[in-house]
C-alpha cells in the first residue's frame, strides 16, 4: 500500500466566512431508529477552521449526528459532504475525519508514543516519518516528555491529550470530538477547555465539539448549534446565542433565564407574550428606590428566597404584577437583605425580549 501524503491543513485555513466551500455540509440529515426519530433534518454548514459545538439534552440526537459524520451510523435520509464531497454512504477509513471518544481507548500495554504512533503504523507510515509526527503530535498537546510512559502512569487530563495527540497525527480535515473532557472532574474540565481551544487555533483543524454543558460551549466554540428533539433550535456564536436565544428552549437550556408572560409580561412590560430576561440583567434596590429611568423596566416585588453562592447573590422575587423573577447579583459586601423584604427590579428594556414559547 502506498504511504499517504501527509494532508496539509493550515493552507487552506481562514477564507472570509460565507466565502468558503463548508468543511462539512449536512443537508436534510435523518436518523430514525424505529419510531425514535434522533435526528429530524438537520441542516448545516461549517465552515473550514472553526470549532463549532453542537449543544443539547441527552437524547436531543448530537451524538447521532456526530456518528453519521463519522460514518459509524448511515443516515436514513439526506447527504452529508465533506469539502464538497458526498460522503454519506462511504465507510469511516475513506472519510477525511478523526474521532476522540470521552473513554480514551488507549492500549494500556503500548507507550505514550507507541500508542500515538499507532495510527500511522497500520498505515503503514515508514518509521522514520511516524516518530517524527508523533513527536509533532505529542509536542502539540503539550506532552513531549511523557512519550515513554504508560497510559496507567498518567493523570486523567494527561489521558485525554494522548488521546487527542493520537487523532491529531492523523492530520485529518476534521475532527470530531464527542464530551471528551467529561469524565475530568472540574477544575481539570476548565484548564483543558482552554488548551483544547488553543490546539485547535494552533492546528487549524475544524473541531465538532458534542457537549452537554453549556458553558463548555460558551467558553470554547466560535459557534454552537442547540439540539432539541432531533433538530436545531439555533445556529449562532456564543454571545447571539446567549444574548438572543430564538426560542423558550434556548433560553432556559443556555444559561439561566426568566420567563415572563401572561399578566405579569401584559402589566410590566406593557405587552402580551412571552419575555426571556437573563437575572445578571436585572438590578436590585429596595421597594422606595428611584422607579426606573428612561430606557429601563421596572417592577416591584417580595423577595421569597435568598442563596448566597460566595461570588454572588440569587434571589429569588414573586412581582406584584404577577409572576416570578430570579435575580442575581455581584457579591460586592454589604447587607444582601431588604426591609420587609421589599424590593425594584430594574432593567433596560432592551433586555427583555420575546421568546416563541
Ligand atoms: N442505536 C440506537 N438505537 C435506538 N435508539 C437510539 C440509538 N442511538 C440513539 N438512539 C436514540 O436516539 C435519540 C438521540 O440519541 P443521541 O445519543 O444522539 O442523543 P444525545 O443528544 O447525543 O444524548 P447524550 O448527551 O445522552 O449522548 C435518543 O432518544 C436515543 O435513545
Amino acid at each position: 500500500m502506498p504511504n499517504q501524503a501527509p494532508t496539509e491543513t493550515r493552507e487552506e485555513a481562514a477564507p472570509p466566512h460565507g466565502t468558503v466551500r463548508p468543511a462539512i455540509r449536512l443537508s436534510g440529515l435523518r436518523k430514525h431508529f424505529g419510531d425514535v426519530h434522533a435526528v429530524d433534518g438537520v441542516d448545516l454548514d461549517i465552515p473550514p477552521g472553526e470549532f463549532f459545538s453542537m449543544l443539547g439534552p441527552s437524547g436531543s440526537g448530537k451524538t447521532t449526528v456526530l456518528r453519521m459524520i463519522a460514518g459509524f451510523e448511515l443516515p436514513t435520509a439526506g447527504t452529508i459532504e465533506l469539502e464538497g464531497r458526498d460522503v454519506s454512504r462511504l465507510a469511516p477509513f475513506e472519510r477525511d475525519v478523526n474521532t476522540v471518544f470521552q473513554d480514551y481507548a488507549l492500549f494500556p500495554h503500548m507507550t505514550v508514543l507507541q500508542n500515538v504512533e499507532y495510527g500511522l503504523k497500520v498505515k503503514r507510515v515508514p518509521k522514520r516519518q511516524r516518530r517524527e509526527r508523533a513527536l509533532e503530535a505529542l509536542k502539540t498537546v503539550r506532552l513531549e516528555d511523557y512519550g515513554s510512559r504508560k497510559p496507567a502512569q498518567l493523570s486523567g487530563g494527561q489521558r485525554q491529550r494522548v488521546a487527542l495527540a493520537r487523532a491529531l497525527v492523523n492530520r485529518p480535515k476534521v475532527l470530531l470530538l464527542d464530551e471528551p473532557l467529561g469524565a475530568l472532574d472540574l477544575k481539570l474540565r476548565q484548564t483543558m477547555q482552554l488548551e483544547l481551544k488553543q490546539i485547535q487555533r494552533e492546528v487549524g483543524i475544524t473541531f465538532v465539539f458534542v457537549t452537554h454543558d453549556q458553558d463548555e460551549a460558551l467558553t470554547m466554540s466560535d459557534r454552537i448549534a442547540v439540539f432539541n428533539n432531533g433538530k436545531i433550535e439555533q445556529v449562532g456564536p456564543p454571545e447571539e446565542v446567549y444574548e438572543r436565544p430564538a426560542s423558550a428552549f434556548v433560553a432556559g437550556f443556555v444559561g439561566t433565564s426568566n420567563l415572563l408572560g401572561g399578566r405579569g409580561a401584559e402589566s410590566v412590560i406593557g405587552r402580551p407574550g412571552l419575555f426571556s430576561i437573563r437575572p445578571e440583567k436585572i438590578r436590585i434596590d429596595g421597594e422606595l428606590s428611584e422607579p426606573a429611568a428612561a430606557g429601563e423596566t421596572s417592577a416591584t416585588g417580595t423577595v421569597t428566597d435568598v442563596v448566597y453562592a460566595g461570588a454572588t447573590v440569587r434571589y429569588a422575587v414573586a412581582l406584584d404584577a404577577g409572576g416570578q423573577l430570579s435575580v442575581v447579583r455581584q457579591n460586592l459586601g454589604g447587607d444582601t437583605a431588604f426591609a420587609d423584604n421589599r424590593v425594584r427590579l430594574s432593567w433596560r428594556d432592551e433586555h427583555s425580549f420575546p421568546v416563541p414559547g
